[in-house]
């Protein structure tokens, strides 16, 4: 895990621990052992710490934070190193992060190839620096940047680094080269000076105010995450205590965060992310053994909000579109709506103006499916219609090259269907994406019966490409996202139905942690669409709507968003909806009394008694139903597995990062107690089918000690594979 060489008389250890080169149990030990056989060795004047492969370090092994007590030995190899008698030069290329960089600051001299990355991202996970690193940066950078750097978790490059005085040098080729020519210029010289414990915080007198600015930008941007709070105190101790004192007290915090439910959260979040792509068909292909597809050209069908959103995804990602809309005045405007998407994102530094110019010399309209023959995958935007879309892939069929993948952007529709209406089902996929596209992460890719692994592989790699985080499901009514939030939206509105307000449900919603409750978000997205995709479900179904009914097809349902249309109140656009904007703030929800009153008329016409609602239930009623639902999703295979249902919601309904999902959540309050509840809602109200138990959780439920999360699946009966 560690590779002892002796180069004339230097001492290399190079830490060898792919991928990431983390610093697990025997990496710290090899370590240790390599310092102090470089310190007895006559040889050797210095000691050169650099990592094998892609990295240098990339901090703390994070599965290993589970073990009680792991972790303590990096401090100890971060005293050896610093107490080290011969001189210790870090050679940094590739990643500095984390546990890495505090090897880095326990070191005497820090090299690094200009290319390298810097940071402390353990904020990300809901932790600090617990080896020093909160103690020893400010006595290299200062407080401002120290403050900033930790508790913000980011990267930075290796130029900003060399500016603070993080580095020593940087350079240009092998970084472990210029370690051995920095090494000429550095053995003999002192070391006391080069040891941080040694050192003080050299803007100590102005560490009060600089805490209290950054604390307030910290509570503004990372509204309830205890850990930056914790890092920032812990950067003011570096001020304010002895180097020993502010190190006990770091390692305490670091204690309290290590066992907080929020880091618990996050880590599991962490892996949870990585595992998505790893996607698995039932028979047997994954990503590990398919190769995907290269998709050089592609076709967008529709310009409305979606298709544009779609199209400016490709793009920015340097992949050509065939933007295909037969209302040539939509195609204009979808053209203008991107080009002024693109200059948001210069003007936000997140790309340059060349680039954008590039990214629009990749567009090109189109007015028929004519021109789409030659792409190598089409994308298609209409809106959500099953006939519709089957009559576009008909065509498609038959105009495009026998090679060409055709993908669905719908949110619900069954792609085996859509996939029938063409000779060529192995190559149809859905592909699901989150609006607005061009910001929104998620891609829900779902595959059909037919789908095959190359046309699953290749939507999986271009998700990657334009930077989504893609999540593979199978096809069934609403997929996995809409189909497990569809319960969370039904009882908050049942609960205004029966006594709570919108804002009353909201505002416990974005307590326990939603960025914005169910209420805004429907004003936001408007009313008017959700009112259109009710209409469109009616006439599949052939029913006749009315707004004088509480059930509908033996379902409980709620009237009350369509009083809301009724009234022309179709959310922020119409600055009315839930909540009324004024036109000076008309991204502020402003509770309303008309509201209110129509809701009050509404169940006094219906009968139905209204009473007080507490927040607990809010919170079970919402997560309970969306939990219960997404164990049947489980259950039926349309996910794979737990963590990929946590992705969709972090991703696709900005569920808290800490949380880590209604999965995971369900987890942590134990999977009986959620059981007993659901039975307990299934029984007050019948009338709504998210509420029967899930035959899973039942069965998880009834074992005497509760399953972890990775078992869960195998409790699938073997029927229902
Ligand atoms: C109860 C009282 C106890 C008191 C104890 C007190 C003791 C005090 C001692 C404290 C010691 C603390 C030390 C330190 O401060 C803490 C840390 O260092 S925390 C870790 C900090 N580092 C990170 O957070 C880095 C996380 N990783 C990344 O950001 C990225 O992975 C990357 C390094 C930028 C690389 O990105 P990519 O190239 O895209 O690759 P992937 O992300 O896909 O990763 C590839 C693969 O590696 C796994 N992995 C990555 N980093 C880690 C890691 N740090 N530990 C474990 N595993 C890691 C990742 O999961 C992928 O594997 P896969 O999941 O695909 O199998």
């Amino acid at each position: 895990m560690v590779d002892y060489s002796v180069d004339r008389n230097l001492a290399i250890l190079g830490i060898n621990n792919p991928p990431v080169n983390a610093l697990s149990f025997h990496v710290r030990e090899g370590l240790f052992n390599g310092i102090k056989q470089a310190n007895a060795d006559r040889r050797v004047e210095a000691i050169v710490i650099t990592g094998k492969g892609k990295t240098y370090c990339s901090g703390a092994d994070i599965r290993e934070f589970s073990i009680p007590s792991a972790g303590k030995g990096l401090v100890t190899l971060g005293h050896r190193i610093e107490d080290s008698d011969k001189p210790v030069i870090s050679a940094i290329h590739g990643n500095a992060l984390g546990g890495g960089l505090e090897i880095a600051l326990f070191s005497h001299y820090r090299v690094a190839n200009k290319n390298a990355k810097i940071g402390f991202p353990e904020v990300l996970i809901g932790l600090l620096p617990g080896a020093e690193g909160t103690i020893r940066l400010p006595r290299v950078t200062g407080l401002a940047f120290a403050m900033d750097a930790i508790a913000s978790g980011r990267r930075f490059d290796a130029q900003e680094a060399h500016k603070h005085g993080i580095l020593d040098t940087i350079c240009d080729g092998d970084v472990l080269q210029e370690a051995k020519a920095f090494s000429k210029k550095i053995i003999g010289q002192p070391l006391d000076q080069r040891r941080l414990s040694k050192t003080h915080v050299k803007d100590a007198a102005d560490v009060d105010i600089k805490f209290e600015e950054a604390l307030a930008q910290i509570k503004r941007k990372y509204r309830g995450l205890i850990a930056p709070i914790l890092c920032l105190k812990s950067v003011r101790n570096s001020a304010k205590m002895s180097f020993d004192e502010a190190a006990a007290e770091e390692m305490r915090l670091f204690g309290e965060l290590l066992t907080s439910s929020q880091s618990i959260g996050l880590r599991y979040s962490f892996f949870a992310e990585r595992s998505a792509p790893k996607w698995k068909l039932p028979c047997g292909a994954c990503a590990d053994n398919t190769t995907p597809v290269d998709v050089k050209t592609t076709g967008v069908i529709g310009a409305g909000t979606m298709g544009s959103g779609i199209a400016v995804c490709l793009i920015r990602a340097g992949i050509p579109v065939i933007l295909v809309e037969k209302n040539q005045k939509m195609l204009d405007q979808a053209i203008k709506t991107i080009s002024r998407i693109l200059t948001g994102s210069v003007k936000l530094n997140r790309m340059t103006e060349k680039q954008r110019e590039h990214s629009l010399k990749l567009l090109k309209g189109a007015s028929t499916l004519d021109e789409l023959a030659g792409v190598d995958m089409v994308i298609e935007a209409v809106y959500e219609n099953l006939e519709l879309k089957r009559e576009i892939f008909h065509q498609l069929d038959k105009i495009c090259k026998s090679s060409t993948l055709l993908c669905s952007n719908t949110s619900t529709l069954d792609i085996d269907n859509i996939a029938s209406a063409t000779q060529r089902p192995d190559k149809v996929v859905g592909t699901h994406f989150f609006a607005p596209a061009y910001i929104m992460r998620l891609l829900e890719n779902v595959y059909g019966t037919k789908t095959s692994p190359t046309t699953v592989a290749t939507v999986m790699e271009l998700g990657k490409r334009i930077g989504k985080i893609c999540v593979l499901v199978k096809t069934c009514y609403a997929f996995v996202a809409n189909r497990t939030n569809q319960p969370f939206g039904a009882e908050a509105s049942f609960m205004v139905e029966e006594g709570a307000l919108p804002q009353d449900v909201d505002t416990v919603l974005e307590n326990f942690g939603m960025p914005m409750g169910p209420f805004k978000v429907s004003d936001l997205s408007g009313i008017d669409v959700g009112w259109r995709i009710r209409q469109e479900v009616a006439k599949a179904l052939g029913l006749k709507l009315t707004l004088e009914t509480r059930y509908r097809m033996g379902e409980r349902i709620t009237t009350l968003a369509d009083r809301l249309y009724e009234m022309g109140r179709y959310g922020i656009k119409t600055g009315k909806g839930w909540y009324r904007y004024e036109p000076t703030n008309p991204r502020k929800p402003i509770p309303d009394p008309d509201v209110a009153k129509m809701i009050q008329k509404h169940c006094m016409d219906m009968g139905i008694e209204r009473r007080n609602i507490p927040a607990q239930e809010v919170i079970e009623r919402c997560l309970f139903s969306a939990i219960n639902e997404s164990f049947r999703v489980l259950e039926q295979r349309i996910a794979e597995k737990p963590e990929d249902i946590d992705v969709i919601w972090q991703y696709g309904f900005s569920f808290p990062r800490y949380g880590g999902g209604p999965m995971f959540y369900a987890s942590q309050v134990g999977l009986k107690k959620v059981f007993e509840k659901i039975c307990i809602f299934h029984e007050q109200f019948p009338y709504s089918s998210h509420w029967v138990p899930s035959d899973l959780l039942r069965k998880l439920a009834s074992h005497s000690t509760e399953i972890p999360m990775d078992k869960w699946t195998q409790f699938i009966s073997s029927s229902k594979l």
